[in-house]
This record gives C-alpha cells, structure tokens and sequence, in this order.
C-alpha cells in the first residue's frame, strides 16, 4: 500500500511538473515587498480571498492587496491533479490542525488522545487547493443568492448548460465525476430505494446523482486558477505571499491597517477604506481574538485588551462524518496501481482525463432523517471509489469504496479559542462532536440506509460486503446492532473539513453573530469578514461554493454595484 502511494506521487510529479511548464510559468509573479498604503488590504487568499481580489481589482481606480500565510500553489505539482488531493495534507501547504482531545469522538484518530486531523489549505487558494472538488451549493433562498452562483460559474455538463439553474460562460468550470462507474450503480442504488437522480444544485435536492466538481481540462479549478491568475497581471492589484497577518491595526474602533510578518520582519499596511478578513473559519476569528475583537472575558484572561465584545469563535458548525467501507469484486474504482498506471499517465497526458483526473469522490446523495422537519435535507452520502486507508491519505490496492455518512445539521456545536496571546500559537479547535445524543441517534440511523445501499442489486451484484465493520475493538458489542455502529462512529467519524459560523452573520440587534449583513465587523468602521465563517449555520452541503458565492455578492455590496442584475433577469423571467 505504501509503495502504491510512491509509485503514484512519482508518476504525477512528472505529469504535473509537465503541466506547470505548460500552462501557469507565465502568469505575473507575486510582489515581495508591498506599498504602504491600499483602498482595500484583503487577508487570506483562499476561496474568498481570491475571488474577492479579483472582483475588487476591476476597477482599475482601486488599489488592493491580498496577503497570504502560504506560498503559491504553482510549488506543489499535486494541488493541479484531481486524484492527488490527499498527497497535498499534512505538508507545508497544509496548516494541519488536531483538534482538542473529544470526549465523544475520534478514537482511532493517529496519534491517539482524540485529536481530529483537520487540514486547512496554507497556500494561494487557500483549504480550495486542498478540497475535493466537489461543487455543491446546498440550500439557500435562490431569490437572493443564485444569480451570484451563475455568475461564477462554468457549466461543463451538456444536460445543464440550458437549465435555468446553471450557466456556461463564468470563471469556475463545473463538470461530472464519472470517471469511475462505480457511480452509476450508487445512482441505481438510489432509484432501487425509491429516490430519483437529481441535479442537486437544482430545483430538488434530494435525491441520488454523479458528482458535480470544479475541474477544468483535467485539472483542479479553484478560485486561484479561476479568479486570481487571470487578474494578477493588474497593476493595481498585489499578491503577497508567505506573510502571516498578526493583528489588525484598530484605532477609536476604526479599523486602519495589518501587522503581518515576512521573512522574520513584522511590516505595517495601511488601509485607505478596508481591511477585509477573508482567512478562513479558523484564520478569521484568530485574527480578530488577537486583535482585541472577541469574548471579554476570554481576551481578558489572556491580557489581550478588549476593544469590542462579541462572540467571535463560538457557534461552530461543522459537517461530520461516519462512513461503509466497502469491498467489491469488480474493478470499478481508484486502486494506487490504477491511477498510477502507464495508460492513466499517458490519457492524463494526453487528454486530461481518465483516473487521475478524477476526485475519487464520484457519487452525492442527498436525504432527509425521520426527525428532519425541514425542507431541504439534514443527511449526506458521498460515495468514494476507494477504500479509504490512513485517515484517507492513501488510496488502497484492492478494489473497494467507502460510503460516506454525513450530518449535515448537527445540533452539537464548537468553538475556536486562542490558547495564548501568540499570533503563531495554532488556537484550540473543539468541534464537539456528538455532545448532543440525537446526532448519534441520526448518524446511526443514516449508517442503516447506507447498508441499505449495500444491500441493493447494482451492489450485490460486484460482490459488495462490509466485513471490516467488523472492527475487533467494538467486537464486545452485536455485529451491527445500534451499539455496534455506535462504537465504530465514535472511533471512525471524522470531520468533512466545513467548519463555518465562527463569526456568524446577523441582524445588529443578534447577540450570536459578529458580523452585520453587509458583513461588516459590529462596533469597528471599516472592517469586515468575507469567508466561511460568517455563515450564519453550515449550509447543506459542500461549503467551497456558497464560500465563493459569499465573495461574489461581498465584493458587489463593497463596491456598490450589482452586477448580476442581467442574471437576476433571466432568473425571474425563466
Ligand atoms: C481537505 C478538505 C476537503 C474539502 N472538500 C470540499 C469539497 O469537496 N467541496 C466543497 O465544497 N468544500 C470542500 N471543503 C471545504 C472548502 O474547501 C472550504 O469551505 C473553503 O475552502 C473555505 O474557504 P475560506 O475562504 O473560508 O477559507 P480558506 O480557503 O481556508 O482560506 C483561508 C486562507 O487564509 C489564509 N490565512 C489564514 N490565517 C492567515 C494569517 N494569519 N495571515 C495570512 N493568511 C492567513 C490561509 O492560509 C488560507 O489560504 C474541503 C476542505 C478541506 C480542508
């Protein structure tokens, strides 16, 4: 298994050292040193951050810079190719969290103590280069927010180009994961046990489909390839990278500038109208928390002086997850030798397709719980073509998949806290998975379906069996009884790598929330938040696109314009 992983790494080395070559060595370099002062300081460049950029430098009147922890993503050949996702964790592109110990989860974690792995991308592109591709856009009030939606995106799939949901001609190309069929049987599956295929980021959500990803030629599309290279050749637009942001500079509650580190040098920016934070669910609210914005009581006991009270950190929301791992007899999935293989490198080579040019995660299924009130659903399954080994870092040698069991609204809620007043000290990440009984309730309840799915003809009919369910460590309990499954979620569930909310939007009068509607921080001119954390609950579903989404409709409000007025159009009177 470990020399399927060598193997695998040194084949796409060579493809994608060929790909740099080809398509990003001429795109501007970053700046290394910055101005003293923009119109707008943007930190973190990650899915917001690029897009929001991007939009922001098109007024060529407007002077912005965007500061980056990490380095470029053109210095790892792996972020490029789909399949090679899990090889960018734990590297120096990934800022690789563990969580706080959990009480009630993570008992097979590596390295024991109950520390979930949390990846989050330390790079231009930011957790968008260490994502899985998979576009989702979950539930929203499409009044509002899917003419943003359309306006970035690239409708690849011939079924959709017409749909009203969906558009071709945007930045961030949208195309099927069928790369593996194994698909079509989990969609099958699904029509077995009486739901239709869907386009989910359609008119109904619920229901079994191939997935839906952002690849463009066989080659990841995040927002730094679709948003920001095409912009950096701006002369009014500064990308700084391997500069970490230590605190925001606030004066009479008035937000004027950053500190941010390079090269062992502390530097001071000023901004002329804003600085937006765009770091992430975790990099946001630690940055604020650091820079006197945040719980008094908690920046008071850590000697950081309090300029605004607010919740800042409390309220995550994550999706977790438990999964099936399956065997199959037939060779329909991602094995180590088959993506490594001599005819996989030369079609990626060629065309841009076969297996490494998928996610691996090639199904998506959405459903609703017997306690889900709601219309839009409160349950997931992904379907991977591989059985996930090592925290999912490697794909396996036998033919295999895992079903993946989502909560996608747990009641249990996090936190994000600073251990100390040290801009470099990783803060203490507490999901708090499974605090409250009905998401294990509900967990279990979605692992039945899912051996449902297992149970129907397309699966029985490769062969399909769970035996490693069978873990020896909750062999104390009867095979698949609620105890059975129990035991294996609290050792399996991992995290779906969404954590939202940490600084929550709402109405000013909301004691939960940090953030306005117009996103700006409460009680601090000229500071606002555009990323994942200001969601005010995860979405259902994937969160890369109702981020970008985010930055889209920001990046309006910011400048005043609406630039989606065409759409919003064509959306009414379809
Ligand atoms: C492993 C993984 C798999 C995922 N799979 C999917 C998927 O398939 N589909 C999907 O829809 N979503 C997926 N997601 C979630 C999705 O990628 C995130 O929700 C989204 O990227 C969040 O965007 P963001 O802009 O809020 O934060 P990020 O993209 O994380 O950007 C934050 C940026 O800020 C930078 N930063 C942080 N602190 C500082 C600082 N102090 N100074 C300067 N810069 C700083 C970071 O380095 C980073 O580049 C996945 C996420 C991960 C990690």
């Amino acid at each position: 298994m470990e020399l399927t992983g060598v193997k695998l790494s040194i084949f796409a080395v060579v493809v994608a050292f060929i790909l740099y070559r080809y398509t990003v060595k001429n795109t501007k370099l970053t700046v290394d040193t910055v101005n003293l002062t923009y119109d707008y300081i943007i930190v973190g460049g990650g899915s917001a951050g690029c897009v929001l950029a991007a939009r922001l430098s098109e007024d060529p009147e407007t002077r912005v810079l965007l500061i980056e922890a990490g380095g470029e993503e053109t210095e790892n050949a792996n972020i490029s190719i789909p399949v090679q996702a899990l090889a960018v964790w734990k590297t120096r592109w990934d800022w690789g969290y563990r969580t706080t110990p959990q009480k009630n989860s993570g008992f097979a974690q590596i390295g024991g103590k109950n520390r979930h792995f949390w990846p989050r991308g330390k790079v231009l592109g930011g957790s968008n280069n260490l994502n899985l591709m998979n576009y989702v856009r979950g539930s929203w009030g499409y009044q509002d927010v899917l003419p943003y939606f359309l306006k970035s995106e690239d409708m690849q799939i011939d079924d959709l180009k017409n749909s009203k949901y969906h558009r071709a001609g945007g930045p961030l190309a949208v195309m099927k994961d069928t790369e593996f069929p194994i698909w079509k049987r989990f969609v099958d599956a699904g029509k077995e046990l009486g739901y239709s295929e869907v386009d989910f980021n359609g008119e109904e959500q619920i229901g079994f489909a191939a997935s839906q990803i952002n690849v463009r030629d066989g080659s990841r599309a995040s927002t730094v390839s679709a948003f920001l290279r095409p912009a950096m050749s701006r002369d009014n637009l500064h990308v700084v990278v391997n500069a970490h942001v230590t605190k925001i500079i606030i004066e009479s509650k008035v937000a004027r500038g950053v500190y941010f580190v390079k090269d062992n040098k502390k530097h001071a920016v000023y901004a002329d109208r804003e600085v937006i934070l765009s770091a992430g669910a975790i990099g946001s609210p630690q940055i604020l928390m650091l820079s006197g914005v945040g719980p008094q009581t908690h920046l008071e006991n850590l000697n950081i002086p309090v300029i605004m009270d607010l919740p800042v950190g409390q309220n995550m929301e994550d999706h977790v997850y438990s999964f099936i791992p399956g065997i199959m007899s037939s060779p329909e999935g991602l094995t180590g030798p088959r993506a490594a293989s001599l005819s996989s490198v030369s079609q990626y080579l060629l065309f841009g397709s076969g297996p490494l040019s998928s996610t691996g995660l090639v199904g998506t299924a959405f459903l609703k719980s017997s306690k889900c009130k709601t219309k839009y659903p409160d349950s997931q399954f992904h379907l991977f073509a591989s059985l996930p080994i090592k925290e999912l870092a490697h794909y396996s040698w036998t033919d295999g998949f895992a079903l993946l069991t989502i909560l996608l609204h747990p009641a249990s809620k996090g936190t994000i806290m600073l251990k100390s007043n040290d801009p470099f000290d990783y803060p203490a990440i507490d999901p708090n998975y499974f605090e409250k009984d009905e998401d294990m309730q509900q967990m279990i309840e979605l692992m039945k379906k899912a051996l449902e799915v297992l149970k129907t003809k397309p699966f029985t009919d490769i062969g399909s069996h769970f035996n490693r369910l069978n873990v020896p460590v909750c062999n104390h309990t009867k095979y698949l009884s609620d105890e059975h499954l129990k035991c294996f979620i609290r050792h399996f569930a991992v995290t779906l790598y969404h954590p939202t909310s940490t600084c929550r939007m709402g109405s000013r009068d909301d004691p939960n929330s940090v953030v306005d509607p117009q996103l700006r921080v409460k009680g601090i001119r000229n500071l606002r938040v555009v990323d994942a954390s200001v969601m005010p609950h995860v979405t259902s579903g994937n969160t890369n696109a109702p981020t970008i989404m985010i930055a889209e409709k920001a990046a309006d409000m910011i400048r005043g314009i609406d630039s989606v007025e065409e759409l919003r159009k064509r959306w009414k009177e379809t």
